[in-house]
């Protein structure tokens, strides 16, 4: 069984189909790529895995579990993380607490142990601090721990959300323009981080980006989509040289 699979997803905006029989199988610990032109409707498809958007039709299903209709938070306690095209942090908080937050969906204090701070609370708060930290010692993090977030350099930003979004112990993490704005050197850590992350933690990646060469670099598989319809689908190597792709992002 798929860890993911989607089956003719389809959404229309007024007259607009942004997504039309979208499809992909994607499986445990699997690193899959999804690119396309701009306008092309992937964050749309981000946005109906993820509970954001309701689709028109088709279905969803992520660890033998149907996702359509239900709401981002339990989509998240099934497995799915993600991040954002525009980086969203707690920009006034530290590096640390960025984290802590994120993994309060696993924490089983009640309102009255939290308000009293009676010792449960204590003890969910100690795990919490100590969960995230070993999650920045992984991305090489811990000596900002006590850093605002927005006084990180964006390359460290956008790193900071990722641990954030493994806080919530995903199957899959969907990394949306994950190397937006960043440089060669930050693009080419990041490569590295997304590696090392789906080996440390067994998961399946689903990555939308515009740097190729990240794309090419380190996807196993590729789903391109041209105005809501997938146009091609196959290993990087096919995805290069498909008429259709190369059609797509020319624009011949
Ligand atoms: N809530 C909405 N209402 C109306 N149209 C929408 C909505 N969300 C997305 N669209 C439209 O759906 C289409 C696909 O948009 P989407 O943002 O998914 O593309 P994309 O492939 O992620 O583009 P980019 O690479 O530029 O981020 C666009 O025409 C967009 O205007």
């Amino acid at each position: 069984m798929a860890l993911l699979e989607v089956k003719d997803l389809t959404i229309r905006f007024g007259g607009l189909t942004a997504v039309d029989g979208f499809e992909i199988r994607i499986d445990q610990s699997e690193l899959v790529g999804l690119i396309g032109p701009n306008g092309a409707g992937k964050t749309t498809v981000f946005n109906m895995l993820t509970g954001v958007y309701l689709p028109t039709e088709g279905s969803i299903t992520l660890d033998g579990k149907n996702t359509v209709g239900k709401k981002p938070y339990d989509i998240v306690e099934i497995g799915a993380a993600r991040t954002f095209q525009n980086i969203r942090l707690f920009k006034d908080l530290t590096v640390e607490d960025n984290v802590k937050i994120a993994y309060h969906n696993q924490m089983s204090y009640n309102l009255i142990q939290g308000i009293f701070r009676l010792p449960t609370y204590w003890k969910e708060e100690k795990k919490a601090h100590e969960s995230a930290m070993e999650l920045l010692d992984i991305f090489d993090m811990k000596m900002y721990a006590k850093t605002l977030a927005k006084n990180l350099p964006y390359g460290k930003q956008r790193k900071l959300e990722i641990a954030r979004a493994l806080a919530t112990k995903p199957k899959i993490l969907m990394l949306d323009e994950p190397a937006a704005g960043m440089n060669p050197y930050e693009t080419k850590e990041l490569m590295e981080t997304i590696h090392f992350i789906r080996d440390k933690f067994n998961i399946a990646v689903l990555l939308i980006e515009h740097d190729m060469s990240l794309v090419m670099g380190i996807c196993e598989k590729i789903t391109v989509i041209d105005y809501g319809k997938i146009i091609a689908e196959g290993k990087p190597d096919e995805i290069k040289s498909n008429p259709n792709v190369i059609k797509a992002y020319l624009g011949e």
